[in-house]
């Protein structure tokens, strides 16, 4: 069952296999799906009961330590200056414990209200709130809006212009976002009978970083699907790196966690192949086993002019939208 929301229109679509029925709806009897929110204390699980906020919340360290992200970019930027590959992407995790079971409808709430311009999404505990969009298909018209390049926000406007301003200028991003949209021109080429790509990025905004952007459009040229693009898609350089398999060996090498479902394609299929997918980035994970548990990401792009301390710091900007969706 997947709910959508887009421009306050809210829609429910059920899937079923062919020839089986659908699945019941909540409270249709024999319900087999379990409402957000189920086994929380104080929501007590029904449909009506107000969200509950994350009580003492504690944060700790993932699979690395801030020191050890640092000195991982470090290697990886050594790797890339003696010409193994381009541009790789890092990621780290950080966990965060309440005191009793989190209630997945008070993040979702929290990142709907707090970060407009993103996908916010829910899928069997991975939530999250992405600004990148994998691709779109939408009638024979694909997009994707690819994302790399990142400056933190200062909160104060006239700083803010003037830092959007250094980051399009900035040759360290304009080449960290080159890789990631020519892995997507690439990778859409066989599939599109033609293909718009920018010149150059624009600078998009979000409440805690802006990123250099660029929408990328084609029309698709022989039948496929949203989700057979977003397989031919996935992994980009926004997420991996350039080459691609040199960087997927390089973050098994360096990064020491498993992704999980973290930066994997995250979306909805319509029964005609259209669709949208969007990278499940600005996400964390509810620990299946601890449901007070969440495991929160967030990777950089590293290419030769990285800076690990820089890196570090824009990890931590990253992982600001699920931090605030965690507060009261
Ligand atoms: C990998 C992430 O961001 C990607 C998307 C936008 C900007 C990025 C960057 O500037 O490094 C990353 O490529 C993440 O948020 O975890």
């Amino acid at each position: 069952m997947i709910v959508g929301r887009r421009d306050g229109r809210a829609w429910l679509t059920r899937v079923r296999r062919t020839g089986q029925p659908f699945a019941a709806p909540v409270g249709g009897g024999g319900a087999s799906v379990t409402p957000l929110g189920a086994g929380v204390a104080g929501a007590a699980g029904t449909a009506g009961a107000a969200p509950v906020a994350p009580r003492d919340l504690r944060f700790s360290d993932g699979a690395m330590s801030g020191p050890d992200y640092m000195g991982a970019v470090a290697a990886a930027v050594q790797r890339i200056a003696a010409g193994e590959l381009d541009k790789v992407v890092l990621a780290r995790d950080v966990v965060a414990t309440g005191a009793s079971a989190l209630d997945p409808r008070w993040l979702l709430r929290r990142l709907a209200d707090g970060y407009p311009n993103t996908w916010v999404f829910s899928v069997d505990r991975l939530l999250g709130a992405t600004p990148e969009m994998l691709v779109r298909l939408e009638k024979h018209l694909v997009t994707s809006r690819v994302l790399a390049g990142t400056i933190r926000r200062t909160g104060d406007d006239d700083k803010d212009l003037a830092l959007a301003g250094s980051l399009a200028r900035s040759s360290k991003d304009l080449e960290e976002h080159e890789y990631a949209v020519a892995s997507v021109a690439e990778a859409l080429a066989p599939h599109c009978s033609s293909i718009n790509v920018p010149e150059s990025p624009f600078v998009l905004h979000l409440p805690n970083v802006m990123h250099l952007a660029t929408d990328v459009a084609g029309v698709l040229s022989a039948q496929s699907t949203s989700l057979a693009l977003a397989e031919a898609l996935h992994p980009s350089a926004a997420v991996c790196g350039t080459p691609k398999i040199a960087a997927d060996e390089l973050i098994a090498e360096l990064e020491h966690m498993d992704r999980g479902r973290y930066a994997g394609p995250v979306g909805w299929l319509s029964a005609d192949g259209d669709g949208e997918w969007g990278i499940g980035l600005r996400s964390g994970a509810i620990s299946p086993t601890n449901p007070a548990q969440i495991t929160l990401y967030a990777g950089c792009g590293i290419v030769a002019g990285s800076d690990p301390e820089a890196e570090l710091s824009e990890s931590d900007a990253k992982l600001v939208p699920m931090r605030d969706s965690l507060g009261s």
